[in-house]
């Protein structure tokens, strides 16, 4: 078995107290303590801006990972970071063109950073690795591997959604950065619609096309496309959840609510998640539904996310005076209907918290895949289990068929399936559960993992044509 190099430009390096709110992170540590091998990104920490250039990465090493981490500077962080990757490919990527912020200075520290990391990375790869590259914050990097003289073999997941071809070619460099794609030898992508993306915007900007199956010719060179859903430790995760009744956090929020039917939503304090209209939709089902008002508690767990990103500090004012507004309008003297918290919780109160929900929210007006939605399904009772709501628009949506799928941007239909599912029979609860938790357990992190692993392990031998990579422009 080869050695497998992970690089993401997020690394969970074992640091104290170091939780992680977000899902790459999640998804990918169970993989790597299970198979081990090296893990290489930024290390969280900033650089002074007059710090040399590093010419090594740090190394730590625990277990059977190595991590191999890089300091960036503010200004990097500013350009690659909070600009180009967070200002523009977010955005566009979850179909905000009204969010994106485009300049030749952040896409050039793009370009930059991921120079940088090619530089220390190929020190660090043997010619027998196998390099797995995680997001769009890294595209171009397997091109300036290859530029460099690397012929490993390289794949590339995006977490996040490919958004259809009219959306993507606002981006003055789409064709580079679907230049930087055709230098892995295998993409793997959330959904089959995200596929479907990738191949209109092939079609139409005359750069590629399918050959057959899971092969495609990108900008003249063969490569494995395939849609691979990101899981989680189904069966681990249903353990801590089981566990977690007892955890000490978990039984004081229980006593808290003394008696209410608990809503959970669980999110980073980002734009795509729907946070804003998640609490409309509450507001207008208290109104509705009068006869719940003091019988139920909806908690919002929100860990703060990139606030040096303009809209997202915004966002952090709108949503924080939302819930206060609804609360004001809507509490009664022993009861305050939204209890909106701003920290990250710890993944086994968060266990907890799920198992003790009678509806799990989760709502974004966009998302990659959620695992939160995973999550809330692997950590139900199964004989009195919770009921998902998922947006239609999160990745999830395509697996989780016994969720009640909603559309967010309906304020009125979210609140409506807000009474439908506390208000559910406990054998409709059960059916759609059983459902869920079967495909999850089916289909976890391990199951992904191992798939996208084959694919770049076995290289395809269907003798299509493959010409050199043009270095990508930056
Ligand atoms: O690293 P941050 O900027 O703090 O953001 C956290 C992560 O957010 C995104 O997660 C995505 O990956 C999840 C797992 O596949 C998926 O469930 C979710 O829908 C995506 O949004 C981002 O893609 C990661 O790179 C970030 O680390
Ligand atoms: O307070 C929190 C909030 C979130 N998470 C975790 O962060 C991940 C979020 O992943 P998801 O795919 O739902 O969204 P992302 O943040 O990656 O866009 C999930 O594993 C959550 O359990 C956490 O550990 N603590």
């Amino acid at each position: 078995m080869s050695r497998l190099v992970v690089v993401s430009n997020r690394v969970p390096a074992p640091k104290p107290g170091g939780a992680s709110a977000g899902g790459l992170a999640v998804a990918l540590s169970g993989a790597m303590e299970a198979r081990g091998g090296v893990w290489f990104g930024w290390s969280g920490d900033t650089a002074p801006h007059d710090a040399p250039e590093p010419e090594e990465a740090r190394l730590i090493v625990k277990d059977k990972v190595t991590y191999a981490l890089v300091d960036l500077t503010e200004r990097d962080l500013e350009d690659y970071y909070s600009g180009f990757s967070n200002r523009m490919l977010w955005p566009l990527f979850h179909y905000r063109m009204d969010l994106t912020g485009f300049t030749r200075v952040t896409l050039g520290g793009y370009y930059r950073v991921n120079k940088l990391f090619s530089k220390l990375l190929r020190k660090m790869v043997e010619p027998d690795d196998i390099v797995w590259v995680h997001d769009y914050h890294l595209v171009p990097l397997a091109a300036d591997l290859r530029a460099a003289g690397l012929k490993n073999r390289m794949g590339f997941y995006l977490h996040i959604p490919f958004p259809p071809p009219d959306i993507l070619t606002v981006l003055p460099n789409h064709a580079d950065i679907v230049r930087g794609l055709a230098a892995y030898d295998v993409i793997g992508f959330q959904t089959p619609y995200d596929v479907e993306n990738f191949e209109t915007y092939l079609r139409r900007e005359k750069l590629g096309r399918r050959l057959s199956g899971h092969r495609f010719v990108v900008h003249g060179r063969a490569v494995t496309v395939m849609a691979l859903p990101v899981g989680i430790e189904t069966e681990a995760f249903a353990k801590t959840a089981q566990a977690s009744e007892k955890n000490a956090l978990v039984r004081r929020a229980e006593e808290s609510l003394v008696g209410r039917s608990l809503i959970i939503g669980v999110d980073r304090l980002d734009y795509s998640k729907g946070i804003a209209e998640r609490i409309q939709a509450f507001e207008s089902f208290l109104t509705l539904d009068t006869e719940w008002r003091n019988r139920c508690t909806y908690l919002q767990i929100t860990p703060k996310s990139r606030s040096d990103v303009a809209e997202y500090a915004q966002m952090e004012r709108e949503v924080a005076e939302l819930a206060g507004r609804v609360n004001g309008a809507h509490a009664d003297l022993d009861w305050t209907p939204i209890r909106y918290v701003n920290r990250a919780i710890g993944r086994n109160a968060l266990a907890g918290l799920y198992r003790l929900a009678r509806v799990g929210l989760v709502t974004p007006l966009r998302d990659g895949m959620n695992l939160v939605a995973k999550e809330f399904v692997a950590s139900q009772k199964p004989k009195d289990p919770g009921v998902l709501l998922l947006s239609r628009f999160a990745g999830a949506a395509h697996e989780l068929d016994g969720a009640l799928i909603t559309n967010p941007y309906d304020i009125d239909g979210t609140a409506g399936a807000i009474a439908r599912a506390l208000e559910m029979p406990l054998d409709e609860r059960a059916d759609r559960w059983t459902r869920m938790y079967e495909r999850i357990r089916n289909h976890d992190v391990a199951w992904w993992c191992d798939s996208f692993l084959k694919a770049l392990e076995q290289p395809a031998n269907d003798g299509a044509e493959v010409r050199p990579i043009k270095k990508a422009a930056g």
